[in-house]
């Protein structure tokens, strides 16, 4: 397996390391701007307001982008410093960060065969009316699953995932994710994951099957050139 990781270290590209409470205060922030721009995707999704008030609506969103892009920006690659990777937080991700408007966002919890994660999908994240997109539940299974090769103290990148749809997932109904590693061999992890719903947690309606890899110390400078170096 490998290697513990160091520590990050004090400073950030010459930006001293925020402390505690500055980051927490941070995180509450970016949790506040995710919650309400997914309110704004889920509004802009349904609403069946007049043209003229979705281009007024776009006039406002186009002001407050700039707003944002204005205080500097994060470069490809770049872990940002609210996130702690791996392991932590990832403030951002599309499944579980608090930050992001494409996440759900999915809660995860440690249960004794491995994670359980917790979500309820809208309409922005529909495919066929009422239900989930097949791409969808294979990024909360493909998070989840990698989670769980995390948890198990490896983590690990997608090498397959193989799904199988036994019924649609409907939108607006929550949700329960399950993802645990059925066995490891070397660097590869073989994990099992399934969605239901909390109502009836015995019928999975997608299941998965995937195979992680953690990468090779050498191959994860490579990828991930903003890691914080090993000891
Ligand atoms: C401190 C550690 C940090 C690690 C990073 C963790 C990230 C996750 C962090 C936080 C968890 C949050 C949750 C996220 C969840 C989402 C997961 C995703 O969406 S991941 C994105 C999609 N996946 C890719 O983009 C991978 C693309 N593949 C690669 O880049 C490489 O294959 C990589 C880095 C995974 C492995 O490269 P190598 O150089 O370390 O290992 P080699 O020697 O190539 O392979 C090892 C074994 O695996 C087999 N293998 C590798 N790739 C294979 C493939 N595509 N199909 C079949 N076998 C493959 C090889 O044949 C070899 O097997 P034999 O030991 O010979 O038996």
């Amino acid at each position: 397996m490998n290697p513990p990781l160091a520590e990050p270290p004090a400073t950030n590209g010459g930006t001293p390391r925020p402390t505690d409470e500055e980051l927490a205060r941070r995180r509450t922030a970016v949790g506040e701007l995710g919650h309400e721009l997914r309110a704004l995707v889920d509004a802009a999704v349904r609403t069946t307001a007049p043209d003229a008030t979705l281009r007024h609506v776009a006039d406002h969103v186009r002001r407050l982008t700039a707003e944002l892009t204005g205080g500097g920006q994060r470069v490809r690659a770049e872990i940002p410093a609210v996130d702690e990777f791996p392991g932590g937080p990832r403030m951002y991700s599309p499944v579980t960060g608090p930050g992001s408007p494409l996440a759900p966002p999915v809660e995860v919890v440690p249960e004794a065969a491995g994670l359980v994660g917790r979500c309820v999908l809208g309409i922005a994240h529909e495919g066929p009316p009422g239900y989930a997109h097949g791409g969808m539940s294979a990024m909360l299974l493909d998070e989840l699953m990698g989670h769980a090769c995390a948890a198990a103290g490896a983590p690990a990148m997608t090498i397959s995932l193989r799904l199988r749809y036994h019924g649609p997932v409907p939108v607006g109904t929550p949700l329960r994710i399950a993802a645990r590693v059925a066995r490891t061999e070397g660097r590869k992890l073989h994990v099992d994951g399934s969605i239901a719903t909390e109502a009836t947690p015995d019928t999975a309606l997608v299941t998965a099957e995937a195979v992680f890899v953690a990468p090779d110390p050498a191959r994860l400078r490579a990828l991930f050139p903003h890691l914080p170096a090993t000891p």
